[in-house]
């Protein structure tokens, strides 16, 4: 999205764990495109990254909430990592950052209290215990106390931080597991989520686009953007998680059994402990990271949705792709895979 919508751009680095064929297509065109393959919690190999870049968008992140890595490989890559890439920013002299926050850094908290299409300063209390929205949390503070920071050569250094709520497009593994998981079942997929349960969803492709836009006004409006954060959001509807996905699901095949859960709470939280107990066991065989487990189950169960128009008040943020597009484009994804899975 970079190379089609921002005209100033004269080289493009992408600095990634792991890089991926689809590298090679963005290398056609006038910009500069430069592949590093490197680790974002190794502090030398971010500076030799970032030496000399205009503006860095840090979207880099271990995203883990199913047990598959541990909390210390978590917070080293989502902590130190961002700590890394500040630094970066300061020793090199690239005065602007955009960071790549979360939802999870407000909610749900660990008391399961319902965020009702709140916005950036609706009153919440964040308390947080899993790891992941933990280094979320503690990333993003990095990011705001460094707004200010003098950089190589002496200017103050802008940072940002944009909180995506769930973010559902081409590419998201979850959406596939859910589509695989239909599939065993022989084309069904049983509600465990009641259907009052709202959870903020929003396309790959929008959030995509905030990112670009902060990237080119943050240098224009430091003033007012400096140290802010704001959640992403498009005109994606509010739904419970599972009625969300079907919406890109049905049309693919897929049915939702239940107008309301199947099986009661109680018993669902004693699978997902008993999902634990399993990853656990099975550790020293193989990976056993089921969707259900206290976590997600905590997660799906809380109503968390934004109603905010921040980002379209501070920089002119309106999301480019609508709902239908944003929904068509997810179905032709899913049914690409369905074309792979048959
Ligand atoms: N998936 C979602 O619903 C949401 C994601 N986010 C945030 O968006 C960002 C991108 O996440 P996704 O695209 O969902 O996940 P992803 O796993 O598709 O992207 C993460 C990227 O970071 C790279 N990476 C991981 N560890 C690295 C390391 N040590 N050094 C360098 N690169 C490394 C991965 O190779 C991958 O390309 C993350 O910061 C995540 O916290 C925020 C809100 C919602
Ligand atoms: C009871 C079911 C098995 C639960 C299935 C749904 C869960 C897997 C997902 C419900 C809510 C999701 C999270 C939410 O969208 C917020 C997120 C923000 C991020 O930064 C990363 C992803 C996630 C934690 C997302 C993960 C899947 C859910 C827990």
């Amino acid at each position: 999205m970079l190379l089609q919508q921002e005209p100033q751009l004269r080289e493009l680095r992408i600095f990634d764990l792991h890089l991926g064929p689809w590298l090679e297509e963005l290398k056609t065109g006038p910009v500069q495109v430069t592949a590093i393959q490197g680790d974002v919690t190794q502090a030398h190999e971010v500076a030799a990254a970032v030496a000399g870049a205009h503006v860095v968008i840090h979207t880099a992140g271990l995203v883990d909430v199913f047990g598959k890595t541990s909390p210390e490989t978590i917070h080293e890559v989502n902590v130190q990592g961002t700590r890394n890439v500040i630094e970066a920013c300061v020793q090199t002299g690239t005065r602007f950052l955009v960071y790549t926050s979360s939802m999870e850094v407000v909610g749900p908290n660990i008391k399961g209290q319902p965020f009702y299409r709140g916005n950036e300063n609706t009153p919440y209390e964040a308390v947080h215990r899993h790891p992941y929205p933990c280094s979320k949390a503690l990333a993003e503070q990095l990011v705001l106390e460094a707004n200010g920071r003098k950089v190589l050569g002496g200017l103050p250094l802008v940072t940002c931080a944009l909180r995506p709520t769930g973010i559902y497009g081409e590419g998201h593994q979850i959406m596939r597991d859910f589509y695989h998981q239909g599939l065993r079942l022989g084309g069904r997929l049983f509600r465990a989520i009641p259907a009052s349960v709202e959870h903020g969803r929003v396309y790959v492709g929008n959030v995509a686009w905030m990112h670009v836009l902060v990237a080119r006004e943050l240098e224009h409006r430091a003033a007012l953007m400096g140290g802010q954060v704001y959640f992403c959001y498009d005109n994606s509807p509010y739904k419970s998680y599972e009625d969300f996905n079907m919406e890109f699901l049905g049309p693919c095949g897929l049915r939702l059994v239940g107008t309301r859960p199947l099986l009661p709470y109680w018993l669902l939280v004693f699978l997902a402990a008993l999902n634990v107990l399993l990853q656990w066991l099975l550790r020293p065989l193989l990976l056993y990271a089921p969707l259900l487990n206290p976590y997600t189950l905590a997660m799906a169960n809380t109503t968390f949705t934004v109603s905010t128009d921040k980002a379209r008040r501070h920089f002119g943020y309106e999301p480019p792709f609508s709902w239908e597009e944003s929904r068509t484009r997810t179905i032709r994804w899913v049914q690409a895979m369905e074309g792979s899975a048959q």
